[in-house]
């Protein structure tokens, strides 16, 4: 391993520059070289004309029947033409700019050109010139390049590494294991992937190297959970159960079977000195926010402070005004900690956070800025941040010595691909809704039938309904996003003269967004037009009417996350989708929607109809990027590769019996994890 860890410049011709253009490509050592991975192949077949389809990349085979002729065009624009005899035809080939090709083309000179062919007039564009072998078929490997580095540059690093270095590559995947499901070798996979000779070969390598990949990684979590485990720089905290049973009596409900099993599961683990670091999961509305609140309570009376950040302001507004009255009965103070205070306010605020006066701060990611200091801090629960990956998860537990974490999702993630993300954490799953809640019936509607949602909202107002409608475009333009929300107030306001209608979306102040927030919560508002700012977690329970408009340019989750902002009182609940779907998988996705209010479900569908990359949305970071595997496609081998990784680790927790492995898992060490 060692020898493969040298840098590229031990190879010839790797000078400053070239080694800095393959860093940028993330190859600093042989063994990256040896492991960059083609994106896909050219596929070399030689074809015989008659068998060409117009346009088709394919290889011809012939003899040079003339000289070729070179001219020149003005700048350094210039044609090659040569004459190519195939069989008793034969047939044009242009190259464009590649002068230098004349030379090569020689008269009675047996070659093959691979090119586009072009039927109608029965010629060839050349594109690069192949030197004529036995066989038939040759694939080139294409490699992510970017600009400043030629396929031909890199191709030759990868055949010199490969002469000099192929003899100290080790498996590092157990012999057991690559016997059992058909897996090359190390070095067979690398020289399958960059050289194959045939599409089987090919196949074959990537197989094994998505599978050794999705192993490797596996076992970087499963080796990161174990040494959490071990670790006792935690705080143990002493948890007075008796009180947290007061606490919770002050809610007019019983919890849920899965919210008594959860609150259970994390308060063992504050108890223990190990740090926590555990996923609640449940879908929208199932009550993750009192099973953590019961939890920031437990942490508090046992003598620690505490703190739950959360993805928006009107979010973190939100949860302060209810759970502080909550704290308070039990003389326990909270703080709100937002980016919109002023400067003397939050001078104030920090001042006493760090001194203590504060039992629990409640805020937004202004909660984790360099400026903030606590004092015991015991408890950090997180809401809705599936975008924090596996580091910046271990860079927050490290802000204030090794406090418990709790992050908490509503985002339904099929359990195979939470492996993935949330691999190294503890699970908690609320699994059941509380009593009584009913099924939010979702309809899709044209927009040219608008005028029906009309009639259905005025029915549901005469019935002292409230109503959320959501009318952003999803638009990188913020201009239109705010233009589209802004008509549809305008337009509502005129429909609806009798009724208060509300307008809200991120532009606006903290503290009008605030009031708004409040107003519509004491329903002084019936009607609240609002960008997706209300999509997480926002909760008005006499709300029973969601209307999306443009409801294809969401994602299922998000819909989901949107129809869950309904439907959270005793109301029955309404989601009316208004949207004319511009394609097939859109018009499947609103009708899902209307089939199942399962989160779990959705997700499942989402994923088949849109792949991983999409699910999350755009702006999620921290998902671990794959080489070569992808872990929606490939979630069955996913799921083998994760569960052999965990026995390894279980059996042999030191991997004493897989030196390579260990060395491996050192050089791969938590900050590349990502
Ligand atoms: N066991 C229960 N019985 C009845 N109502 C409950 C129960 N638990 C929570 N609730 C109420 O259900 C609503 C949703 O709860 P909460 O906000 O905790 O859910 P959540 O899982 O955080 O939702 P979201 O993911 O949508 O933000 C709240 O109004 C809450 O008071």
């Amino acid at each position: 391993m060692q020898k493969l860890l040298q840098s590229v410049n031990y190879l010839n011709g790797v000078g400053p520059k070239l080694q800095r253009t393959l860093s940028e490509l993330g190859i600093i050592t042989i063994y990256d070289l040896l492991y960059y991975f083609p994106r896909r192949y050219e596929d070399l077949v030689v074809k015989d004309p008659q068998d060409a389809n117009d346009q088709e990349k394919l290889v011809l085979r012939g003899i040079i029947a003339a000289p070729a002729l070179l001219k020149r065009l003005g700048g350094k624009r210039t044609l090659v033409i040569v004459r190519l005899l195939i069989d008793n035809e034969t047939i044009p080939v242009t190259f464009f700019n590649q002068p230098w090709l004349k030379k090569q083309l020689e008269t009675g000179r047996e070659l093959a050109i691979y090119g586009r062919w072009d039927a109608t007039k029965r010629s060839l564009i050349g594109i690069k010139i192949i030197q004529a072998s036995s066989s038939t078929e040759r694939l080139d490997a294409i490699y992510p390049t970017g600009k400043h580095l030629s396929q031909k540059i890199l191709v030759k690093l990868i055949k010199q590494a490969i002469t000099q270095y192929l003899p100290f590559v080790h498996d590092l995947l157990p012999s057991s294991l690559r016997q059992e499901y058909h897996l090359l070798s190390d070095a067979d996979i690398i020289v399958g992937i960059h050289f194959p000779r045939t599409k089987q070969q090919a196949q074959a390598a990537r197989r094994s190297a998505k599978f050794r990949e999705l192993f490797l990684y596996s076992l970087r979590l499963c080796a990161l959970k174990v040494s959490q485990g071990q670790d006792k720089h935690g705080v143990a905290q002493a948890i007075n159960n008796d009180y947290v049973k007061q606490f919770l009596r002050q809610f007019d409900f019983e919890l849920t079977g899965a919210q008594r099993r959860t609150l259970k599961e994390i308060l063992q683990d504050l108890q223990v000195p190990r740090p926590m670091n555990r996923l609640l999961q449940g879908d929208v509305g199932s009550g993750k926010t009192v099973v953590a609140a019961a939890a920031m309570f437990a942490s508090v009376t046992a003598g620690f402070q505490t703190v739950l950040m959360v993805p928006t302001e009107i979010l973190a507004q939100q949860h302060y005004q209810k759970l502080a009255p909550l704290f308070a009965k039990f003389q326990m103070t909270t703080a709100l900690l937002t980016s919109s205070l002023t400067a003397k306010q939050k001078q104030e605020r920090l001042a006493a956070i760090k001194t203590g006066q504060f039992n629990i701060v409640i805020g937004t990611q202004a909660l984790f800025q360099k400026d903030v200091e606590y004092k015991r801090l015991g408890l950090v629960v997180i809401d809705e941040q599936h975008r924090f990956g596996v580091r910046q998860r271990q860079m927050l537990r490290q802000k204030g010595g090794e406090p418990d974490l709790l992050l908490m999702t509503a985002t339904p993630i099929p359990r195979t691909l939470a492996i993935t993300y949330y691999g190294e954490m503890d699970l908690s799953v609320i699994d059941e809704l509380p009593a009584g809640r009913q099924i939010v019936n979702t309809y899709w509607l044209r927009s040219s039938k608008f005028e029906q949602v009309r009639h259905f909202m005025a029915k549901q107002l005469q019935q002292q309904a409230q109503i959320f409608v959501v009318a952003a475009l999803v638009n990188d333009s913020d201009k239109i996003e705010l233009a589209s929300v802004q008509t549809i107030y305008q337009k509502l306001q005129q429909q609806f003269p009798q009724q208060k209608v509300g307008l809200l979306h991120g532009q606006l102040a903290a503290d009008k967004k605030d009031q708004i927030m409040q107003d519509f919560q004491k329903h002084k508002i019936d009607i609240l037009v609002a960008t997706t700012v209300i999509e997480v977690g926002v909760d008005v329970p006499n709300a029973s009417v969601m209307v999306v408009m443009n409801a294809e340019r969401f994602g299922l989750s998000q819909l989901h996350q949107l129809r869950g902002r309904v439907g959270r009182g005793l109301k029955q609940s309404y989601c009316i989708l208004v949207s004319d779907p511009p394609n097939q998988v859109a018009l499947q996705r609103l009708k899902i929607m209307t089939q199942t209010n399962d989160g779990f479900k959705l997700a499942q569908k989402d994923l088949e109809l849109r792949g991983s990359g999409d699910f999350f949305g755009k702006e999620q970071s921290g998902m671990p990027q794959f080489e070569i595997a992808d872990p929606v496609a490939d979630v069955k081998m996913l799921d083998i590769a994760y569960q052999k990784a965990r026995y390894l680790i279980r059996d042999d927790p030191q991997l004493a019996q897989h030196p390579d492995l260990q060395e491996y898992l050192q050089m791969k060490t938590i900050n590349n994890l990502d």
